[in-house]
């Protein structure tokens, strides 16, 4: 792999995966005298402090190893609040209560979770460790993605559960870099492949050098994949990690997508997690998730392989119910509303059924593998924050006894039910109505993510865009 160094393959070795999980089983950590260890032999000289902001990238600086392990690793470091309050492009914007002009753009502290430290292996003697942002005092920002997270995942324990999720992502390649896009306006850009290839084996040699780094590269940061396939859209490619601890899903997410980001500019290809990058193309972001107490799975019937627990029918009920209210949560622009089209694999209503994959909530598995695959969030979510939905939606159905609804057995996009909203802009007006989501949020966290969701709906009403254009540049 270009960028990698022999260096590297130490410390590869002393790759594991991230640490302790609430509720979860505690995985072996990669410790700080682990890198002492590594800084000292040469082998690192890098580590990234990576804070994952609202669009789910990570955000931060590249310290110099020595500094990190004297100053930053124990007394953390700063970084400017916008981290947390800008869209896309980085545009300082009000309305956002946590800093602004009128606040001077003030820092923020970063503590380092340690226990998600990893090597990097797509980028030469590097390691990264993600950053929590905090107010001065050391309490926790309420509106940063993993902190919700968190808050989720102690709700749930309340009613003695915590969840499990597995994250199954697509996303699709282009032949070209961002950079040569960008030269064109991304028009004309030619997926890596040209035909359906699902469940292809038979992989041209960029696709399968490409995908070979991607497998190589994330075994060697302690975040294997379960498996990579060729998906359905042209240049579209599937990759499913293994089921495990919620929060640990979520936090290798965002470096996941960092690998194949630096690895397609390596191999000349430009990657793209848009929900909807052509008419008629979809990236899902599928969550598969269970529930348990202790060791014990509370999705199906104690004894039983197939029937549903109350607790597995509650949290489906609940799921159909609030997901409705939290759009921006998993679908965060206007874009994501495209995917959500009949027979595109992407659900278009909220409903559940046995293995059906044209349903919002497809069961899958049987005995202690039974769980729920949510099908809604777009592969341009963030995952702290979909699964934040999720898991608040579960909550709602299980505190509140829901009671669940006829199963679909055929095809859903046929069915009634209550439609996935339509737009960002409905997505975001039940957001703001919900009860739901102030109760599981809190006032400022749908504030917050209420205004982002407005600023991408205030570029849309803005920005005349191609599409119109060649709708009406020579009719009109
Ligand atoms: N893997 C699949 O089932 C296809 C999913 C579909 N592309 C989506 O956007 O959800």
């Amino acid at each position: 792999m270009s960028g990698t160094t022999s260096g590297n393959s130490t410390a590869a070795r002393l790759a594991v995966a991230s640490g302790p999980e609430r509720g979860g089983r505690p995985e072996k950590a990669f410790s700080l005298s682990d890198l002492r260890n590594l800084v000292k032999a040469g082998a690192i000289d890098t580590v990234l402090l990576a804070i994952p902001d609202l669009q789910g990238r990570l955000k931060g600086k590249r310290y110099d190893a020595n500094h990190f392990l004297k100053r930053v690793a124990h007394h953390g470091a700063e970084v400017c609040a916008y981290v947390l309050a800008t869209d896309v492009d980085m545009s300082p914007a009000d309305g956002f209560a946590l800093t602004s002009w009128e606040t001077g753009y003030q820092d923020l502290s970063v503590q380092p979770a340690l226990s998600t430290l990893r090597v990097v292996p797509w980028l030469p003697r590097t390691v990264v460790v993600l950053g929590d942002p905090v107010h001065h005092d050391g309490t926790p920002i309420d509106i940063a993605p993993r902190e919700i997270l968190h808050r989720q995942l102690t709700r749930l324990s309340r009613h003695g559960l915590h969840a499990k999720a597995g994250i199954e992502t697509e996303f699709v390649l282009y032949k070209g870099t961002y950079a040569e896009g960008e030269q064109v306006g991304y028009q004309g850009l030619r997926p890596l492949t040209t035909e359906n290839l699902d469940y292809a084996l038979d992989h041209d040699p960029v696709s399968d050098r490409f995908l070979r780094r991607l497998h190589r590269a994330l075994a060697g940061a302690g975040m294997p994949v379960e498996a990579i396939k060729a998906e359905a859209g042209p240049g579209q490619v599937e990759v499913t990690f293994p089921y495990g601890g919620a929060l640990a899903a979520c936090d290798r997410h965002p470096l996941f997508k960092h690998a194949v980001r630096t690895l397609g500019l390596h191999a000349g290809l430009a990657p793209t997690f848009m929900a909807a990058p052509e008419t008629g193309r979809a990236n899902g972001l599928h969550l598969h998730v269970s529930l348990w107490s202790k060791a014990v799975s509370q999705l199906n019937e104690p004894g039983s392989e197939y029937e549903l627990s109350s607790t597995g029918q509650h949290a489906i009920a609940g799921l159909l119910v609030g997901l409705a209210e939290l759009g921006p949560f998993y679908a965060p622009n206007v874009n994501s509303y495209k995917r959500f089209t009949p027979g595109s694999f992407a659900p278009t209503t909220f409903t559940w059924g046995r293995d059906n994959r044209t349903c919002a909530v497809r069961v899958v598995g049987r005995g202690e593998g039974l769980h729920l695959e949510i099908r809604v969030p777009g592969a341009d979510a963030n995952p702290y924050l979909a699964l934040s939905a999720v898991l608040a939606a579960i909550d709602h159905g299980i505190e509140r006894k829901l009671a669940l609804g006829p199963v679909s057995t055929g095809n859903a996009y046929n069915a009634g039910g209550t439609p996935v909203p339509p737009t960002l802009g409905r997505a975001l007006t039940s957001f703001r109505d919900s009860a739901l989501a102030q109760e599981a949020f809190g006032a400022d966290v749908v504030e917050h993510y209420a205004r982002l969701a407005q600023l991408e709906l205030a570029h849309d009403e803005r920005v005349v865009t191609d599409a119109e254009r060649q709708r009406w540049l020579a009719r009109a």
